[in-house]
């Protein structure tokens, strides 16, 4: 059986073409596979559970029909999607997963992240993640209404599209070393994450150890999936 990761879809209403590719994705293979871990980025943007709009509805109810099939759906949170709450977990039938968190595939312990911990050597970026993570800060813009956070975020993000600090597009690449030390003080010597949009299966030694990073790829102009069977890995786009 196969273990499907994606990751930094960016789903968003100006791009219907790459829904509806994952919408059949999760028509299809997914359908057949042992489990689908969601990486993070799902969405462009996500300004609280209660959004009804699109893409959101649809991929959230054809992800509650995948689980209630019995393909086990989890959920991390990306830079973009950082307020999930309960309330989406249950929208989508999934589980919504710690950053960092451990697993076994296939009898090997993997370290699943969204990425964005890695990139440390953006120290603005890193700041602006620690300030949105607080649960004060997400309370309080929650407690705003709908309509003023979905005018906050169209701000912000028109705003980080002038690379001001915090939220920035400008998405940098992981520190090897924080990589390094990550896998070592969880004791793998696999790691899988996205993020940074830059696919790819690197091989790296930890404390002297082979180990590999897995990095998925985006969904900008073509779909991404890593398939993990007992077989190994393979990294495809589609
Ligand atoms: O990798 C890197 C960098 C990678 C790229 C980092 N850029 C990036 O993530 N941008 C970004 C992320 C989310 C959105 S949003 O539209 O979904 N939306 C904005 C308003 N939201 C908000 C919530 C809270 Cl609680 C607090 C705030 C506040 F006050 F801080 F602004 C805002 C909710 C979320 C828009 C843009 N460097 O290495």
């Amino acid at each position: 059986m196969t273990v499907l990761f994606v990751s930094d879809l960016h789903l968003d209403a100006s791009r219907p073409a790459i829904t509806a590719l994952f919408l059949d994705f999760l028509a299809g293979e997914a359908r057949q596979a042992e489990a689908l871990y969601i990486l993070g980025d799902l969405f462009e943007a996500w300004v609280g559970d209660d959004d009804p709009g699109e893409p959101g509805a649809s991929v959230c109810a054809t992800l509650r029909a995948l689980a209630a099939r019995g393909v086990p759906v989890f959920l991390m949170r990306g830079n973009r999607d950082f307020l999930y709450g309960q309330a989406m977990a249950e929208r989508c039938g999934a589980t919504l997963l710690p950053d960092p968190c451990v697993i076994s595939l296939h009898g090997r312990p993997t370290l699943l992240m969204h990425g964005d911990l890695l990139c440390s050597d953006d120290a603005a970026y890193q700041a602006f993640r620690r300030q949105v993570r607080d649960p004060a800060w997400q309370a309080n813009f929650l407690a705003q209404p709908l309509p003023a956070r979905q005018a906050f975020a169209a701000q912000a993000r028109a705003a980080s599209r002038q690379h001001q600090a915090g939220v920035s597009e400008m998405i940098t690449d992981v520190t090897p070393a924080t990589v390094e030390s990550t896998l070592a003080s969880y004791g793998v010597d696999r790691l899988i994450h996205g993020h940074t949009h830059r696919p790819a299966i690197h091989a790296l030694t930890v404390n002297g150890q082979p180990a590999i990073r897995v990095v998925l790829g985006d969904w900008y102009e073509q779909g991404s999936v890593l398939r993990a069977s007992a077989d190994g890995l393979a990294l495809t786009a589609i």
